[in-house]
């Protein structure tokens, strides 16, 4: 079987920074799946339901709770499922959607079960699209933006690598949009050195931020899996990271 790539889309990738989900963001994703499937299998970890709902259904008289936020997630989904499948299809990459909750990560059945599938879709050529189920599980809307999601899923196929697409081009000694001086860091091999150069812009609920990427590193790190920390905003970001052609941190699983 060819390596595996775990690659964990956000909602501000996938909008490409404005309120709408961006067909041409998907294209550039789509391209390079084109690029990389002879090499590697792909599956992808994408937010972005929510996002889908705001630009389908007028949203005022939806509460921003988290009940609230529920319904939107399963009113988008399906949408957002569409919209893959419509660009990805033009590029002949076929999909298929699976929902998970942190809780499959607990029970073998269930964890068998996860393998299974996602190896047989692998195994036909399909890429699975993987999102939290936000109907019964809601740590992600809460806590989380899919980061550790995305790590326990790698960890649970064995993946050969987890790519983090995130809004900077990986990590810095500080928070970049707080001090002009920030220094780039593109090797990361020792966690507990790096943890005092997080420092989040957003404070409380609903921010994973870089604190959830170090945490979705640490989980991978324990099953030598490679992460790679890089901006999803640039064109072409995934096979650029893995050719080291752009700046991204990449967290070394020796
Ligand atoms: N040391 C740091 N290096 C880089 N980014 C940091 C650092 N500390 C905090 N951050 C924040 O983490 C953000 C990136 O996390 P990400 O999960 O992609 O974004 P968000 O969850 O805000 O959509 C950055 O935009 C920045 O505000
Ligand atoms: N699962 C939900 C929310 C997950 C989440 O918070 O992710 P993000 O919007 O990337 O911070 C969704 O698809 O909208």
């Amino acid at each position: 079987m060819k390596p595996i790539i775990v690659l964990k889309l956000g909602s501000s990738t996938l909008t490409a920074g404005t309120n709408r989900i961006s067909r041409g963001k998907l294209e550039d994703v789509a391209r390079q799946i084109v690029a990389l499937r002879d090499d590697y299998h792909l599956v992808i970890v994408s937010s972005g339901a929510i996002a889908t709902a705001r630009q389908f259904i007028n949203i005022a008289g939806w509460e921003n709770e988290v009940a609230s936020k529920q319904a939107m997630s399963a009113i988008g989904q399906p949408k957002l499922m569409q919209m893959y499948s419509e660009v990805f299809g033009d590029f002949d990459i076929r999909i298929a959607q699976c929902l998970m909750t942190y809780r499959d990560f607990e029970n073998e059945e269930s964890k068998q079960n996860t393998v299974n599938t996602i190896h047989q879709l692998i195994a036909h050529g399909y890429v699975p699209i993987i999102n939290e189920n936000d109907t019964v599980a809601v740590e992600e809307l809460i806590v989380g933006d899919n980061d550790k999601l995305s790590a326990l899923v790698a960890s649970l196929i064995q993946a050969d690598k987890l790519v983090l697409a995130s809004d900077i081009d990986g990590l810095y000694d500080k928070n970049p949009h707080l001090y002009d001086d920030a220094q780039h860091i593109a090797r990361v091999s020792n966690f507990e050195e790096v943890l005092p150069f997080i420092e989040e812009k957003k404070h409380g609920l609903g921010t994973g931020g870089m604190t959830s990427k170090l945490a979705a590193a640490r989980i991978c790190k324990a099953h030598h899996i490679e992460v790679i920390i890089v901006n999803g905003g640039r064109t072409n970001f995934l096979v650029d990271c893995l050719q080291d052609a752009i700046p991204a941190t990449r967290f070394v699983s020796t």
